[in-house]
């Protein structure tokens, strides 16, 4: 694993947009794998600039998302649909009909899941991008004692929804599930770049990345991926033991 730890969050947004930004421009057909969530904010935020700044293109890049909120329209300003559109796609030049993300409003959300599979199987991820809830979930797999390799309907645990709450009204208005790509979907992404903040998610953070890989912790599994970078704040990171058997070079803040 490749972590690299900063000091600044500006910087860090930087730092990721740059390496979605160079895909895009080393790869101009490349299929990139997204998340939602407070952390990726700064970073669409950030990639907007750099792709306005430098002409980067997305007219033949494809997005899937990680996962939908079940029973949200898409434009309802809860839903993760909204959320990619008012971030990201409304700001670049990517045609809408590339963009993918779970639909939790499927008539039939097992058929739904086995279609996002099928479309995830013929395009390969090429990046996939993932926050980290606090009980170690990504994307919405939550800690369990299996973990589902596909793309699936989950029930959410009651910490997910009291942590996602505060996107909403009340806590009565969190759904209770949701659609995820699976634990062995998000493994499949040729590239995996995680990214995390705060002091609040230290512990987990520690866990994940130099805990055991344990179905406990959904994201411990990505110590199993050839290919992860981990991008950190340094409250993210404190926990960590510096220049440890994660790999890490501390405050490697520059890149
Ligand atoms: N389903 C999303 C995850 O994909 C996200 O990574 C996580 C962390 O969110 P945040 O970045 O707001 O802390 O929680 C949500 O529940």
């Amino acid at each position: 694993m490749d972590i690299r730890i900063f000091e600044d969050n500006q910087e860090l947004d930087q730092a990721a947009a740059r390496l979605i930004a160079d895909l895009a421009k080393a790869k101009p057909d490349a299929v990139l794998g997204l998340a939602t969530g407070s952390t990726p904010v700064g970073i669409y935020r950030s990639l907007i600039e750099t792709a306005a700044a430098e002409r980067v293109s997305f007219k033949r890049i494809t997005t899937y998302n990680l996962d939908e909120y079940v029973g949200l329209t898409p434009d309802n300003e809860q839903s993760y649909a909204y959320y990619m559109n008012q971030h990201l796609f409304s700001k670049i030049d990517i045609p809408l009909n590339q963009t993918f993300l779970p639909d939790g409003m499927a008539d039939d959300l097992d058929a739904f899941c086995a279609k996002y599979d099928r479309m995830l199987e013929s395009a390969r991820v090429d990046l996939q991008l993932l926050g980290l809830g606090h009980n170690g979930h990504i994307g919405f797999n939550e800690p369990d004692r299996e973990l589902t390799a596909g793309t699936h309907v989950v029930t959410l645990d009651e910490a997910t929804r009291e942590a996602n709450a505060r996107f909403f009204a009340s806590l009565d208005e969190v759904p209770k599930q949701a659609v995820t790509m699976g634990v062995g979907s998000i493994l499949k992404a040729a590239r995996i770049l995680l990214v995390v903040r705060g002091a609040d998610k230290a512990e987990v953070v520690k866990r994940a990345l130099s805990g055991p890989v344990t179905t406990d912790c959904p994201a411990s599994l990505l110590q199993l991926h050839a290919d992860v970078t981990v991008l950190l704040d340094k409250e993210a990171a404190s926990l960590l033991a510096p220049g440890g058997n994660q790999g890490c070079s501390p405050f490697a803040s520059a890149m």
